[in-house]
């Protein structure tokens, strides 16, 4: 059975091509500038060289149609007919309470969806935009939606509220979801499977370090409290995502310089961060190297991504009694040979020993960084949100 997983964000749609049988990707790509006149579209066919294609895509159906054609194309295609394509699985950042496990898509699931738009209104309604072109390209297929929100589910009332008036979560569902749980799901049960013992028996610190950032506590196999809230702004710095600050600079802020709601969102989810401190970059290894070269902004900037970091890592072995495991993993946790180092470095008193041979060992394997005395085990072990989506997929549609 051959599966498609799609990720679709609001400009841009990244895809998977699976085969079950082996759990093998025959291709995989993305289509960038969505809704722009140059659109890009980059294609990665097992075996096959890579191609890009520059066109008009002005929406996510003519982008699906693009998939579609260069998946069955005579030369650069992987299958000869979109027939041979039996599912597809989506991902979806927000689920709100409504879902802790992966569903098939209804009319009554894309409501629950719809519904969430203003909780993740970066998000959620371009997987909608992706649900829909599926329908219009390729009727009658039958689609899964797995959610990021999920996992953290399992977390206890005293992780997800919010210390404010009741009322606000009985009615409006204010509290903390959680996000990036099909990563923090998956790296910690490899994490044990890696290390040979029982899931229910660790206390594991996750730490998914992409565009995003958010750690997890995860107890007895379970998510046990997590750094993202009611929205993926909340917790530790990130690429362009201020992360924690003080709720009263908003008022403040809107006050003082007549910012509307959608502004100040802007500026806190696309202009803070990484990108706000270096002024000119939210990519870590554009930070990296110019913090070599001596620019004191791109320093201030990984010092503060750095420190935020270590504090949550602190604080979730405070909140389960214990660390077992670290885990990093995502584009700058299964890279950043420095802020792994750095982070390390400075957690001794948990008993953290870090090998500096093996953290700096460049490799795309699942492998541990701490050393033989470390009371910790520290892993770097790569994500694949892509797979989880797949299985559950499959799970639901065989
Ligand atoms: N070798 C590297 N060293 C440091 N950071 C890296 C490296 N390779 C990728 N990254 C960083 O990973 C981030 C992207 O992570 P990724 O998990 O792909 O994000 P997303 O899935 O949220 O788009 C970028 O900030 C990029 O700079
Ligand atoms: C939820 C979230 O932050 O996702 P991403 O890291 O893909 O932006
Ligand atoms: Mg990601």
């Amino acid at each position: 059975m051959k599966v498609l997983v799609i990720n679709a964000g609001s400009s841009s749609l990244k895809y998977q091509l699976y085969n079950m049988e082996d759990e093998s990707v025959l291709a995989k790509g993305r289509v960038e500038r969505i809704g722009f006149e140059s659109s890009i579209l980059t294609h990665e066919p097992e075996g096959k060289q890579e191609v890009t294609e520059v066109s008009e895509i002005l929406d996510h159906t003519t982008a699906i149609k693009k998939v579609v054609q260069i998946l069955v194309h005579q030369e650069h295609g992987i299958i000869t007919s979109v027939d041979e394509i039996e599912a597809v699985g989506h991902r979806v950042v927000h689920g709100g309470e409504s879902f802790s496990n992966s569903v098939i898509v209804t009319q009554e699931v894309k409501q629950e969806i719809k519904k969430l738009f203003d909780l993740a209104p970066l998000h959620n309604p371009a997987h909608m935009m992706g649900i829909q072109a599926v329908e219009i390209t390729m009727p009658n297929i039958p689609q899964v939606v797995v959610f990021d929100t999920a996992f953290h589910q399992t977390m206890p009332a005293s992780s997800y509220l919010y210390p404010i008036p009741k009322a606000l979560y009985k009615k409006y569902k204010i509290r903390r979801y959680g996000f990036h749980g099909t990563s923090h799901d998956y790296v910690s049960q490899r994490a044990a499977e890696f290390l040979g013992k029982n899931l229910e028996d660790l206390k594991i610190v996750t730490c998914h370090i992409g565009n995003g950032v958010s750690c997890t506590a995860i107890k007895e196999g379970k998510s046990f409290d997590t750094s993202m809230g009611m929205t993926p702004l909340e917790g530790l710095m990130m690429g362009t995502r201020s992360g924690d600050l003080d709720p009263a600079v908003v008022p403040y802020i809107m006050g003082k310089v007549d910012l509307r709601i959608s502004e100040v969102n802007s500026m806190l989810n696309k202009h803070s961060g990484l990108m706000a401190i270096s002024g000119h970059t939210s990519d870590m290894r554009e930070i990296e190297e110019d913090m070599n070269e001596g620019d004191a902004n791109a320093k201030l900037a990984f010092d503060m991504y750095e420190y935020r970091l270590r504090k949550y890592i602190g604080s979730y072995a405070a909140a389960m009694d214990g660390m077992d495991v670290l885990v990093f993993t995502a584009g700058v946790g299964e890279n950043s040979v420095t802020l792994r180092k750095r982070i390390c470095e400075q957690l001794t008193f948990f008993g953290i020993e870090i090998d500096d041979n093996m953290n700096e060992t460049r490799s795309s394997e699942e492998r541990r960084i701490s050393s033989k005395h470390s009371k910790v085990e520290v892993l770097v072990i790569p994500t694949n949100e892509e797979l989880v989506i797949a299985r559950d997929t499959y799970k639901l549609i065989k």
